[in-house]
This record gives C-alpha cells, structure tokens and sequence, in this order.
C-alpha cells in the first residue's frame, strides 16, 4: 500500500493516527470481510470519482471488483441513461468524453445499487441528499461505513447542517468525507491533483484512502470532517464573486485580493460554528487549492460571470439550464442557507464578502459592489485565536 499522508494536529489528544498495524490483509487469510462498493450518483463527480474506485478495487482482493452506481434515471434520446452506461460504458451524458471501467454497473434503482452493499459513496448534488437518504433508510447493514464527496451545506432551527450529519442522522453509520481541488473533467483525465479525507474513525479513513488514492489524485488525511466540508461548500459561495470579478475585467490582483478574503471568511465561519478547526484544513486540497481552482475553473465561477455580464437579465436557473447542461450549481443555493444563518446570529458584518456576494446575487446590487469593504475590514487577517 502506499504512504499513507496525515496531517496531525499536535494538540488534538483524540488524535487517532492510522498506522501501518492497520494495513490490509488478503481475505484469503480470512482477516477481512468482504467490502462491496456503491456509488450513490452518477453526475460529472460521481462518474469520475468510479473510475478511479472501480480500478482501485481491483488491488485488493477484500474489494468485490463489481462497483454499483446508482444513476438517477434519465432519457437520452430515446433510451434510458443507465443502458446506455452498462452498454458503452461511457456516461454520455455527465462525462462524456471518457470510458467508465467495465466493473461499474450503472443501477437505476437506488435499492437495488445498495443491495448487498457496505461502502457508500455519496456524490449527489446536496439538495437531493436527504430524500435519497431517506430512501435507503433501513435497506443497508447496520455497519455500513460512507464517505460523502458532497460540496453543500444546509440549515435549520438547530443550526448548520452538514452533509455528514444528514448521511448520519438518517443512516446511522459513520461518515468521512473528501473534498478538494477536483474539478471533475481534469481527474477522468488523470491529470494530477490532491484531494483531502476528513475522518473521525481511522479504520474507516484507510478504506477510502484506498479506493481514492492513486498515482494522480493524492490523498492526505485529516481528522476533522467539519472543516473539510464547510470549506468545500463555501468556496462555491466564493466562486460566485469570483465570476462577478472576472465579467468586470477586474484583473489578477483584485481576484487574488478576493481569493484572500474569501478564504478568510471560510476560516471565519468554519471556526465560529465548529472551531477550533484543524490547523491544517486551511492549506490542504480541501481549503486553499480547493479555492483556487473552484475561482478559476469552476462552474459556479463561469455561470456566476454570465450573471453579471446579463445585467439582471437572465436569471440563475435559466443559465445554470443553458450552460450546464443537467448539471448543477451549489454556490446559488449554499449562499442561501449561509445567508439564513449569518442573519439568524446577527453577524453578517463579520462576513462582508458572503454579504456582498448575496446581495448581487439575489437583491439585484450592481456588480462593482463586489470590492466595496466597509472601511473595518481594510487588511482583515485571521481572527486571533483567543477572539
Ligand atoms: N463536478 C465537479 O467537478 C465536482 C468536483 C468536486 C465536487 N463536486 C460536488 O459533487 C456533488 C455532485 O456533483 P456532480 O458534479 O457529480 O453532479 P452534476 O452536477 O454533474 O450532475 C447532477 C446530478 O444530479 C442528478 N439528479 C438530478 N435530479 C436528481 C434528483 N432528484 N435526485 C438525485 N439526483 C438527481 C443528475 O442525474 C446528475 O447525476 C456536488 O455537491 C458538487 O459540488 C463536483
Ligand atoms: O465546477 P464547480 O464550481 O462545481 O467546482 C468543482 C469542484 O468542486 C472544484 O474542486
């Protein structure tokens, strides 16, 4: 097996690190029992990420070598989505321009995919989440284990909800999470990148760090599933700026300026509603790089500037429809429920730049407002840790 790569936070006691006691025996010596993947979602993630479980479980002999992925179902010019997976073994429709491996069986129906399964890979848009795991409420093992590659947040009366704890809630097993600079296209395409596991429960980490990790799409390991996730859904809010910046010609300085910032107000919130986060979240895949290219490359970033270059004129749904394709955005969405609670707390003033950003994208403020920074926040830097 390779190096596993964790960042340790020192101070942290419960720190758990996966060692190499945890290496994985052949199921012939009878250690292990038999793991059985199913991907829940089969959009321009869910595609990509299969290819490289479905050629990762066939490393080791602990993995059945048959990955169900569940697909939502969808007529493709007159025939059914998941046909057209299982016979051309190509997802025509959300990664069109690469093979799916012939060990990835594309079901439509969610019960069936998770039929003898116990390794969930979630990898939905984040609206859809709850129903679908409603769905499978009571149809898994009690010891399933999940990963959740999902960039959204969510809200209610107790306050924000992440993807894990919905998984958790509704599931009852454990769930990591990964996220990072992954824009899909470019890892079906193996170019390299990195990626970061957020885990509460090592064993579990080791799982997913072996179906993830490969030659180009290196994993490192963090145990802090709260950080992983709230900087992989706000970044989606970030982009939006992003876009609003790149339709004014603003230039590399001013999105850089706006990169700093966002990434500060990511911390701000990640530490104010699950702080102390660890340390090393915020220049792993899953913070810094994960806002770079979502700000350069990233849907949300290119739906965001065809926004701002409309005038008012079209709304999010009409070009997240035109340009994407089926696919979805999660920036729009994730800057409401930020909105709903930053305002519930009464501390919008501490997050000018998701403030700014809401207030383009939804109450029609004009696109230059983007850098106006009331006067406090000039050279804002990272809240002292005794703030
Ligand atoms: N695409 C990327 O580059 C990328 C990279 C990292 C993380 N992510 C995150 O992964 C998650 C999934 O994104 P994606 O890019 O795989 O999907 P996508 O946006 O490409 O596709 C949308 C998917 O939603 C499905 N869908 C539509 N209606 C549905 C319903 N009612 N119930 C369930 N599914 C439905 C579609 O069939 C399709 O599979 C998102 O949270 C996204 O932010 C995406
Ligand atoms: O294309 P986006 O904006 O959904 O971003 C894709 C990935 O999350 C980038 O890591």
């Amino acid at each position: 097996m390779p190096p596993i790569v964790i960042r340790t936070q020192p101070d942290d006691p419960t720190h758990a690190t996966p060692s190499p006691t945890h290496s994985r025996q052949h199921s012939s010596e009878q250690l292990l029992p038999m793991k059985r993947i199913c991907i829940v979602g089969a959009g321009n993630w869910g595609s990509a990420a299969a290819i490289i479980i479905a050629e990762n479980v066939k490393k080791y002999d602990y993995y059945d070598d048959t990955v169900n992925m569940w697909v939502y179902e969808e007529i493709i010019d007159g025939k059914k989505l998941s046909e057209i997976i299982n016979e051309q073994h190509i997802n025509v429709k959300y990664l069109p321009d690469h093979n799916l491996p012939e060990n990835i069986v594309a079901v439509p129906d969610l019960r069936d995919a998770a039929a003898g399964c116990n390794v969930f890979i979630f990898v939905i848009p984040h609206q859809f989440l709850i129903r679908t795991c409603k769905t499978l409420k009571g149809q898994i093992p009690d010891d399933s284990i999940a990963i959740s590659l999902i960039k959204g947040i969510d809200f209610n009366e107790d306050g924000v909800i992440l993807m894990s704890d919905i998984i958790k809630r509704e599931l009852s097993i454990d769930v990591s999470v990964l996220s990072g600079a992954n824009i899909a296209n470019e890892i079906a395409a193996g170019k390299f990148c990195e990626s970061t596991i957020g885990y509460n429960n090592s064993d579990n980490a080791i799982v997913f760090f072996e179906l993830f990790n490969n030659r180009n799409f290196r994993i490192s390991l963090i145990k802090d599933v709260e950080a992983v996730q709230v900087f992989g859904a706000l970044k989606n809010v970030i982009a939006l700026g992003a876009g609003f910046c790149d339709a004014l010609n603003m230039g590399n300085n001013t999105k850089a300026a706006l990169i700093r910032i966002g990434l500060l107000e990511m911390h701000r919130f990640a530490s104010k509603y699950f702080g102390p986060i660890h340390d090393a979240a915020m220049v792993e895949s899953c913070g810094l790089a994960d806002l770079i290219t979502t700000c350069m490359g990233g849907r949300n970033r290119r739906v965001s500037e065809a926004f701002a270059r409309a005038g008012g004129k079209r709304s999010w749904e009409e070009l997240e429809d035109e340009m994407l394709k089926g696919q979805k955005l999660q920036g729009t969405s994730t800057v409401l429920e930020v909105m709903k609670i930053l305002k519930r707390d009464n501390c919008l003033n501490e997050f000018p730049f998701i403030k700014l950003i809401y207030q383009i994208a939804y109450e029609g403020a004009a696109i230059p407002t983007i850098v106006d920074f009331p006067d406090e926040h000039a050279g804002d830097a990272l809240d002292a840790p005794d703030d």
